[in-house]
């Protein structure tokens, strides 16, 4: 059996004003790494409080580690660690209180569980006297990693743990949970980082608490449906305004440095020569255009797209 399920979990809030979860379903498998990606606002958070027992669904139902997550909500408590999205820590307590407060709450010991800890702890041990208000992002979010890891859960909830945290860190905590993911932990992990969808076995793509897609990354980007290209001058805006006004282009999205743009029915050597012909005409200089591959990003946007 799966290690996570969700049979069409609604959520709503104020009175049904706010519809934050709809009809969702969706399993993640025992030691798999599961991505559920979206933009703020998008119900992630929801789906998690849901998974870890602090929220009750208004709709469907939900299974942790083989458990009911409204009738077994204690014993889900015991077997999940849950790092929310907010910093959870005690902030006027050191890093190593930290730990032992949240090893005592379950029961246990730093030392008890230590080797699963030790590789991200030893990154943070030489700041073991420091508060954890006074911690830099990545270490926070080491700490707060550790400390959700210190009763050895069978199942890792992580809400959004790389936001607002480096560029190094967060290459690092990826790295980090594959490394836990080896130790036969389940991982459900939230991001809005599109980027780090492919560091994921399988991710949700969800939008307005509705799952747009659910795949493997590599399987979501092969169903991108056209063929994609990238183009861009020496004044990106009134590029992107001028594209979007020409009738044989279907889509067309900023991107980087560059705008990325679908056509919308041949997209052979003779239409690209007149979008280029089009675009010199309104004064676009230093053009350069090329074939791209789509992106997590690229079938986001489509798959928005196809469901307005
Ligand atoms: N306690 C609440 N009361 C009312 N509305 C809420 C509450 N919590 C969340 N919402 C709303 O529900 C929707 C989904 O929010 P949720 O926090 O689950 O999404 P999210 O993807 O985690 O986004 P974020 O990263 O911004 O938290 C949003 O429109 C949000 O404003």
């Amino acid at each position: 059996m799966a290690d996570v399920v969700l049979n069409h979990i609604s959520k709503t809030y104020n009175k049904g004003e706010v519809k934050a979860v709809t009809d969702v379903s969706f399993e993640v498998e025992k030691g798999e790494l599961f991505g559920l990606i979206g933009p703020d606002g998008a119900g992630k958070t929801s789906i998690f409080r849901v998974l870890t027992t602090l929220l009750l669904p208004d709709a469907g139902s939900a299974s942790v580690n083989g458990l009911d997550v409204v009738k077994d909500w204690k014993a889900i408590r015991q077997r999940v660690g849950y790092m929310p999205g907010k910093f959870s820590l005690y902030q006027d307590l050191t890093v190593e209180e930290n730990l032992n407060f949240f090893a005592t709450v379950f029961n246990t010991s730093v030392a008890e569980n230590y080797d699963l800890i030790k590789d991200i702890y030893v990154q943070i041990e030489p700041f073991k006297d420091r508060r954890a208000g006074k911690l830099s992002g990545g270490m926070k979010q080491k700490l707060a990693l550790c400390c959700a890891l210190i009763h050895r859960p069978k199942v890792l909830f992580l809400d959004e743990p790389t936001t607002g945290v480096d560029t190094v860190s967060r290459k690092e905590f990826w790295e980090m949970l594959k490394r836990l993911k080896e130790q036969g932990i389940t991982i459900l992990v939230s991001t809005p980082y599109m980027d780090e969808a492919t560091l994921c076995e399988r991710i949700a793509l969800i939008q307005d608490g509705k799952i747009l897609s659910i795949d493997t990354p590599a399987q979501v980007v092969a169903q991108f449906p056209k063929n994609l290209y990238a183009i861009k001058s020496e004044r990106m805006s009134q590029l992107l305004r001028d594209i979007r006004h020409l009738d044989y282009i279907d889509s067309c999205n900023s991107f980087g440095e560059y705008h990325h743009i679908t056509f919308r029915d041949d997209d052979d050597y003779e239409i690209q020569k007149k979008l280029i012909a089009d675009l010199n005409g309104k004064n676009h200089a230093y053009i350069e255009f090329k074939a791209t591959p789509a992106t997590i990003e690229d079938c986001f946007i489509k798959l928005l797209d196809q469901h307005e």
